[in-house]
């Protein structure tokens, strides 16, 4: 089959970069554009060059139309407002469009509902195989043991650049504990405490947040019950990682209908 040509848009980011040398290497995918926002310092200079990897011919641009024109998929890691106007335009252009960014409200969810009618979107808050492994396993254990003997908490850590908490992954994990139980998320989520919050609330999911230095991602699902306490944990180390999920995933959904997919269903860990 002929190779996937594949738009990087927020080409000069921490994921866009990673992004770059990625699609560059991987079999069966090509750096079809890059795209950056009007007014980003990085506009006209080469993709290839910025990420490190030497000339691709392959220009940072600011006109969607132009990058997307001829291609196949756009790999998407900017900001939720971006990703929604992203969504619209990958879908009207019949593009497959990888979802990365987090931070998403749910009142900007449907723009990816109505998007996903037109073309394959695959959406997730971590790209990689380990945490999404790491979430059927959290499933597992929330259905195991009784929400009245065993608290749960998820911790995360980020570099001191990130925006937006708790973490995509946290959430994901969040959910796939919620599930597990048979609860919802948003109902039964403690998504921070601060001064006298009193006991802990039985049955509640909590969510704790760290933020410094160059850390890539860390997670940790605590299962607490009496006398005993169960860790489940993931480590990021590259973000490498989440890049080559979202070329797996573009590849993936290249033959896909029109619909709204996570890496659960990339990976077939989908329930
Ligand atoms: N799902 C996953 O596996 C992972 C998700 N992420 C998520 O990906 C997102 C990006 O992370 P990261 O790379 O660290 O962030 P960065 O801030 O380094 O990169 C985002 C890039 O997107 C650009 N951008 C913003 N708006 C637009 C626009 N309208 N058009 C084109 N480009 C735009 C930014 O430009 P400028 O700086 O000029 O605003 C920036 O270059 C975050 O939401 C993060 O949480 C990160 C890693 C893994
Ligand atoms: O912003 C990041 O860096 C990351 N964001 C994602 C998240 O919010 O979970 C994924 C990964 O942990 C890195």
């Amino acid at each position: 089959m002929k190779e996937m040509g594949l738009v990087v848009v927020g080409a000069a980011g921490r994921m866009g970069q990673t992004l770059i040398r990625v699609v560059h290497q991987m079999d069966g995918a090509r750096l079809a554009g890059a795209v950056e926002r009007s007014g980003s310092p990085h506009l006209g200079k080469d993709a290839g060059e910025l990420a490190g990897i030497g000339i691709l011919n392959v220009p940072i641009v600011e006109d969607v139309g132009r990058a997307f024109a001829g291609a196949d998929g756009v790999l998407d890691f900017t900001s939720p407002a971006a990703s929604v106007a992203f969504a619209g335009q990958a879908a009207e252009a019949g593009l497959v469009h990888v979802v990365g960014t987090t931070g998403i409200q749910a009142d900007q969810e449907n723009a990816f509902v109505e998007a996903a009618r037109r073309t394959p979107i695959v959406k997730s808050g971590n790209m990689s195989l380990g945490v999404n492994l790491l979430a059927v396993l959290v499933k597992q254990a929330a259905r195991a043991l009784p929400a009245a003997d065993f608290d749960i908490e998820v911790v995360e850590m980020h570099h001191r650049h990130k925006v937006d908490a708790p973490s995509g992954t946290a959430l994901l994990l969040g959910k796939a504990a919620a599930e597990g139980r048979g609860v919802d998320l948003d109902a039964n989520s403690v998504r921070s405490r601060d001064g006298h919050t009193g006991a802990r609330e039985t049955g509640t999911i909590g969510f704790a947040t760290l933020r410094g230095g160059s850390v890539v991602g860390e997670h940790s699902v605590i299962l607490a019950g009496t006398g005993e306490r169960i860790t489940l944990s993931h480590q990021a180390d590259d973000r490498t990682i989440f890049a080559r999920g979202a070329v797996a995933a573009a590849l993936w959904a290249r033959d896909k209908k029109a619909g709204l997919y996570s890496m659960l269903d990339v990976l077939g860990l989908a329930e």
